[in-house]
């Protein structure tokens, strides 16, 4: 089976920095990548390459056989840890919003049986993160986790093959980043999404990751702190075998998510 994403040979220079060097990986779809590694290692850098957010100095991506344009497509799917929610919006109109850009990029707005279908859509992903009693809210009346699984329905909202996550849990409470867990690993099957998340957190990463990148320089120059980029220096596959049980405590997790 071919890998829904390829990175060959791919650089990142800023100037005379680079940033990243020689990255070569092959990413399977359905799998979920922990990318750790040390401060300005380039892990950001790594995720706004998949984003085409950026593209690479050198070095290509194909995103299932084919190059990948730099620009954000609906495929690929965002959330950073700092809340990007619209403060002036509902839950709701939050989630609508990225549609409407989508399929309606001049009005920015839907009518009729598209909008509709869009807020039907938006109240099902609504649900499936737990803010299905919540709709009417305004952001600034919601705490930092529900917050954070309202920027996880705005960017599933949009069916994205590809969930980016730039440390979407690093702010929030150890018992809301456990809540948040069960979450992102129920969403992750019941979407069959592919998800590349940034961490800090070692722990994290292994507990939900199927395997773990860990991008650092292999070479380091003192008087040319530049010189050299950051690669895989370690890319872990992890057995995962999720019990019957261990699933079910996940839906009860998700039960009782409504309250955080
Ligand atoms: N547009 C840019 N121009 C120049 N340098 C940049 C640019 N974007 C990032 N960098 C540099 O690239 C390096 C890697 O940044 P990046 O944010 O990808 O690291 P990171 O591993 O995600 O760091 P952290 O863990 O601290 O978030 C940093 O040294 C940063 O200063």
């Amino acid at each position: 089976m071919s890998a829904l994403l390829n990175l060959r040979d791919v650089w990142v220079e800023y100037g005379d920095r680079i940033i990243i060097e020689n990255l070569n990986l092959d990413i399977d779809a359905g799998s979920f990548v922990s990318v750790v590694g040390p401060s300005g290692a380039g892990k950001s850098t790594f995720l706004r390459l998949i984003l085409g957010q950026e593209a690479p100095t050198h070095g290509k991506i194909l995103l299932d056989g084919t190059p990948l344009i730099p620009e954000c497509g609906p495929d690929r799917g965002v959330v950073f840890q700092r809340y990007s929610v619209f403060p002036h919006l509902s839950v709701l109109r939050n989630t609508i919003f990225g549609m409407e850009c989508a399929q309606a990029p001049i009005s920015g707005r839907l009518f009729g049986s598209a909008r509709r279908a869009a807020e039907a859509e938006a109240i099902e992903m609504l649900t499936a993160v737990g803010l299905g009693d919540s709709l009417h809210l305004y952001p600034a009346q919601m705490s930092g986790g529900m917050q954070q699984r309202l920027a996880i329905a705005q960017a599933l909202v949009k069916r994205p093959r590809i969930l980016l996550l730039d440390e979407p849990f690093g702010a929030l409470d150890p018992g809301i980043r456990a809540d948040m867990h069960a979450l992102i690993t129920r969403l992750w099957r019941d979407y069959t999404l592919t998800i590349i998340m940034v961490t800090h957190d070692i722990g994290e990463a292994f507990s939900l990751g199927t395997r773990v990148l860990a991008l650092d320089k292999r070479r380091h120059d003192p008087h040319a702190p530049h010189r050299f980029g950051a690669t895989a220096v370690y890319d872990l596959p992890l057995e995962k075998k999720i019990s019957r049980a261990a699933l079910e405590q996940v839906s009860i997790t998700i039960d009782e998510l409504g309250n955080n």
